[in-house]
């Protein structure tokens, strides 16, 4: 598959059921005619002892880090691929349940499902012949990839058929996906291995390394609210409550809030030159459509309060955050199979 090209056409994806997108935080399907189904963590948890699933998705996710020790909790989807095919097929099995209905139904023991998957721009044959193979262990008797970049154009509406250049950012857990899209194609685009896991990971490493600090998992958003939002900007220390690396006891520590915003955009930096790397391959009226029109963030961790403006500051350009961020590829690629999708014509003009 050609990176740069939507590779099944239109009426091939009409004929699809199922759109998912299997990411390394949540798993969002949506099905013809019902929507969005499904959005749930992509974490199982298994008894070791016996092979059985004990939970999936959100209850699953709560489980990580409370477990005993004969129950794993897995995350069978990381860096943007599928990692373990057999656990992310009996996960998606739990979390669709019975909602496919006769859509798993097999002719005469021929199955007839039909799934459209989002693969991250640029993804390896490995990655997607994993994605295959997990929705062919569903009952799949077709799979059709969709790059993840022009699915979430499509679920932000963007115009991405005129020929004015639009720059999305789609930045997930493990990943950030970046491109310049043209008459309904990627003019330029680039995956970091870079997301929202690595930004709430240099908090926690900077409180580690220079407070002594373990900060719980779950302070980590109430935290990164008090740094992001534009009321904060001129608050200059927070008060931080974690446990003591060496003691292991509760306890406060005052930080400073600049400095805490700078260890978060050293990951950041990744996705900055990742959207320099795509400009700079873009042809310059192109870049000045972008200068006017801005960038859309997409992607869970546009909800993070302040991204917006941190990309906004180091780039120059206006950051706008999709509405519904997190689900815009799912939404794009049910658009797609629901038949919502105009196919763009760009026939020969005739003398
Ligand atoms: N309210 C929020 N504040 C801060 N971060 C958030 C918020 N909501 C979601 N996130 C972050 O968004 C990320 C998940 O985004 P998303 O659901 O797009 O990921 P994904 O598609 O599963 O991942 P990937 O695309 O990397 O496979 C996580 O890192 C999560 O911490």
């Amino acid at each position: 598959m050609n990176p740069n090209v939507l590779s099944p056409t239109l009426d091939q994806l009409r004929r699809c059921t199922v759109a998912v997108d299997i990411g390394a935080a949540r798993t969002r399907v949506h099905l013809r005619g019902s929507g969005l189904v499904v959005d749930e963590p992509s974490v199982a948890a298994v008894d070791i002892r016996t092979g059985a699933l004990i939970a999936v998705g959100k209850r699953a996710e709560t489980m990580a880090g409370r477990t005993p020790d004969h129950i794993r909790v897995a995350r069978p989807v990381a860096g943007g691929a599928v990692v373990d095919v057999e656990m992310a097929q009996r996960m998606l099995r739990h979390v669709l349940g019975d909602k496919l209905g006769r859509r798993w139904l097999r002719l005469r023991g021929t199955p007839v499902m039909r799934a459209a998957v989002c693969m991250p721009h640029g993804s390896a044959p490995i990655a997607r012949r994993a994605a295959v193979e997990t929705m062919y262990g569903l009952g799949a008797r077709r799979v059709e990839m969709v790059d993840t970049l022009i699915a979430a154009a499509v679920g932000c509406g963007l115009p991405v058929e005129h020929p004015e250049a639009t720059m999305i950012v789609v930045c997930g857990a493990g990943t950030t996906q970046v491109a310049v899209l043209s008459l309904g194609a990627i003019v330029a685009a680039e995956t970091v291995p870079v997301g929202g896991d690595a930004i709430d990971r240099a908090v926690v490493d900077h409180l580690r390394s220079n407070h002594a600090l373990m900060l719980p998992s779950q302070s980590v958003r109430p935290l990164h609210k008090v740094l992001g939002s534009a009321e904060s900007r001129g608050i200059t220390t927070t008060e931080v409550y974690g446990r003591d690396v060496v003691s292991g006891l509760a306890r406060s520590v005052l930080v400073d809030t600049e400095v805490v915003r700078n260890a978060m955009r050293t990951p950041l930096n990744a996705v900055l030159d990742a959207m320099t790397s795509v400009l700079r391959r873009c042809a310059p009226d192109l870049v000045s459509d972008l200068a006017e029109r801005g960038v859309i963030l997409a992607g869970g961790s546009a909800h993070m309060p302040g991204l917006d403006l941190m990309l906004r500051e180091a780039t120059n350009m206006p950051v706008n955050v999709a509405p519904g961020p997190d689900t815009v590829a799912v939404r794009g690629l049910g658009a797609m199979i629901e038949g919502k999708v105009r196919p763009m014509e760009l026939s020969p003009l005739t003398a």
